[in-house]
C-alpha cells in the first residue's frame, strides 16, 4: 500500500513537470535556450520516454522483491484441507502463532493453492482431515484434480503434516496418510514424522505445537483454544411427537450478556458436555443466524445399546435433551466452517438434507432471506409427514412469502415404496439441470450413512461425473456430513 502510494505521487510529480514544460513551450516558444532551435520537442519527448521507462522499472521492482521473498527461507506455507472446520481452525492458529514469532506465513486452503505457489515453496505445514470412508475433504479433491497431476517433483520442499481423524473409522487418517505418501513420492522431505490426531487428542496436538515451536526461532506464545463461554438454555421443544424415529429437539441458547456472538450460516458449535470422568466435546450445526439473537440447535436423542443389553442415551444428546434444564448454562464455542458457508453472490441455491441435517440448511435459508436472495430450492427427507416435518410452518411461510422458491418434502414411510431425497432428485432431473445451468450451488447436509452417498450417486446420474467434478472445483457442491 505504502509503496503504491509513493509510486502514484512520483507519477503525479512527473506529469506535473511535463505539463509545466509544455505550458512554457506554448507560452515562450523556445524555453530551452541551450539547445538548438526546434529541438525542444525532441527534448520533451526524450524526457517523457525516459520518465515513463523509469516508472515502468519502478513498477517492475515493486513486484520483484515479493517474488524473491516467496523464495526466501522463512516464507512458510500453512495449507489445510478441512471438511467441518477443525483443520482450518488449527491452520489459522498455527499461522497466527508463527506470524507472531516473526515468520512470513501464507495461509491457504489446499484447494486454493496453485502449481506456481507449491513449486516455489521451500517449507510448508499441511493440516488435513479425513472424511467419508478414508476420503479427502471435498475441497481437497479439487486440488488433486486440478493441480496435482501437473506438478513437477517437489525435491526442495520440506514439510510437516498434521492429520486429523477418528480411530473409530476404518481408515484412520486415511487421507492424511495418502497425502503424506504422495508428498514423499514427489521427493518432498518431511521435517518431522507425520502427527496423527485421534478426535482432538491433546497429547498429539501438544506434539504439533512443539514442532511449531522448533520452527519459530524466537519461540511461540502459548496457543490456547479459543475460550469457552457460558450460554443459557432458554427453550427446548420436542419437534416430532409421536414419530417412529428417535425424539428430535429444538434448543435455543442465549449468549452471556456481555458477548456479541458472530457466526455465519454453515458454522458449527462445540459444546462441552460435563461428565464424571471430565468433560467431552460434541459438535452440532447451528440452525440460526446472529440476527435471531439466539443460537438454535436441532438435536436428536441418540441411544446406545450397552454390552449388557440395556439401552443408554448418547452422552452429548442425552445431556442436552434430558439432563440439562432450561435456565442452566452450557459451555460452548463457535467454530467457523468456511467450506459450508453460503455462496458469495446471489446464485441460486439447492439445499438437500435429511433429519437433523435440516439445522444447517435452515440457517442458510434465514441468511439468504436476510440477504434478499430468494432463489432457494429445499429438498428435505424424513420419515412421516404427520410427525417429522420439522419447522414446517416456518418454512412454508417463507415459501409463501417468496423467500424459498420451492420445497420438496420427502417422507419415506408414508408410501408403500420408500422414497428418499435422492429419488426426488432423479424425478426432477430436468429441473435440477435447469437450476445448475442457471449457476446454482448444491448444499447437502445430513448423515454419511445412506443420504450423502445416495445424493452423490443421484447427482452423478443426472449431471454426469465431469459436471459434478466441475461443480466441486467451483465450490458449488458442498457437503456438511456427520
Ligand atoms: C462423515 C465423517 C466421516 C469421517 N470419516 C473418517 C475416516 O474415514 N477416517 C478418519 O480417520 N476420520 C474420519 N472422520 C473424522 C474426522 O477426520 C475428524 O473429525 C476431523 O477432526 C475433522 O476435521 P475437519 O473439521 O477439518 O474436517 C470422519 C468424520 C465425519 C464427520
Amino acid at each position: 500500500m505504502q509503496r503504491s502510494v509513493s509510486l502514484a505521487v512520483k507519477a503525479a510529480f512527473f506529469l506535473l513537470i511535463i505539463t509545466a514544460a509544455s505550458v512554457l513551450l506554448l507560452v515562450q516558444g523556445e524555453p530551452f535556450y541551450w539547445v538548438p532551435p526546434g529541438a525542444s520537442r525532441c527534448v520533451l519527448a526524450a524526457v517523457a520516454v525516459t520518465g515513463y521507462g523509469v516508472l515502468c522499472a519502478r513498477a517492475y521492482q515493486r513486484h520483484r522483491p515479493r517474488r524473491a521473498h516467496m523464495r526466501s527461507e522463512d516464507l512458510l506455507l500453512v495449507a489445510y484441507a478441512s471438511q467441518t472446520g477443525q483443520a482450518e481452525a488449527l491452520a489459522e492458529r498455527t499461522a497466527d502463532a508463527l506470524r507472531a514469532a516473526g515468520l512470513s506465513v501464507q495461509q491457504a486452503a489446499l484447494a486454493d493453492i496453485d502449481r506456481h505457489t507449491l513449486v516455489m515453496t521451500r517449507r510448508a505445514l499441511f493440516i488435513v482431515s479425513t472424511t467419508g470412508e478414508g476420503d479427502a475433504p471435498d475441497t481437497a479433491s479439487a486440488f488433486f484434480a486440478r493441480v496435482a497431476p501437473a506438478l513437477p517433483r517437489l525435491d526442495s520442499l520440506e514439510y510437516g503434516l498434521l492429520a486429523l481423524g477418528d480411530r473409530s473409522y476404518r481408515h484412520f487418517c486415511g487421507f492424511g496418510r495418502r497425502f503424506d505418501s504422495w508428498l514423499q513420492a514427489r521427493g518432498a522431505q518431511s521435517l518431522f514424522p507425520r502427527i496423527e490426531v485421534d478426535r482432538g487428542d491433546v497429547a498429539a496436538l501438544a506434539r504439533w505445537w512443539h514442532q511449531i515451536e522448533v520452527l519459530a526461532p524466537t519461540g511461540i506464545a502459548a496457543q490456547p483454544n479459543p475460550t469457552w463461554t457460558a450460554w443459557t438454555l432458554l427453550e427446548r421443544r420436542l419437534l416430532n411427537d409421536g414419530s417412529i424415529g428417535r425424539p428430535a429437539f429444538h434448543l435455543e441458547l442465549a449468549p452471556p450478556l456481555d458477548e456479541v456472538a458472530h457466526w455465519r450460516a454453515g458454522d458449527l458449535v462445540e459444546i462441552r458436555i460435563p461428565g464424571n470422568g471430565g468433560s467431552i466435546v460434541r459438535e452440532y450445526s447451528i440452525g440460526s443466524i446472529p440476527a435471531d439473537g439466539r443460537l438454535h440447535l436441532l438435536v436428536r436423542q441418540m441411544c446406545l445399546r450397552q454390552p449388557d443389553g440395556s439401552v443408554q442415551l448418547g452422552v452429548g444428546s442425552g445431556w442436552l435433551t434430558r439432563t440439562l434444564e432450561v435456565g442452566q448454562s452450557v459451555e460452548l464455542r463457535i467454530r467457523r466452517n468456511k467450506s459450508f458457508h453460503g455462496p458469495a453472490d446471489d446464485r441460486p441455491m439447492i439445499l438437500i438434507g435429511n433429519g437433523t441435517g435440516l439445522a444447517g440448511l435452515r440457517a442458510h435459508l434465514r441468511e439468504r432471506q436476510m440477504q434478499g436472495r430468494y432463489r432457494n430450492w429445499l429438498i428435505f427427507g424424513e420419515r412421516q409427514a404427520a410427525h417429522d416435518a420439522f419447522y414446517r410452518d416456518e418454512l412454508e411461510a417463507m415459501h409463501a412469502a417468496g423467500a424459498i422458491t420451492r420445497i420438496d418434502w420427502v417422507f419415506s414411510r408414508d408410501t408403500p415404496r420408500r422414497c428418499y431425497v435422492q429419488d426426488r432428485l432423479r424425478e426432477h432431473a430436468d429441473l435440477l439441470r435447469e437450476w445448475i445451468e442457471a449457476g446454482a450451488a448444491i448444499y447437502v447436509s445430513g448423515s454419511q450413512k445412506g443420504m450423502v452417498p445416495g445424493v452423490n450417486a443421484a447427482l452423478l446420474e443426472v449431471l454426469g461425473a465431469s459436471a459434478l467434478e466441475r461443480l466441486n472445483a467451483e465450490a458449488r457442491y458442498r457437503r456438511d456430513v456427520y
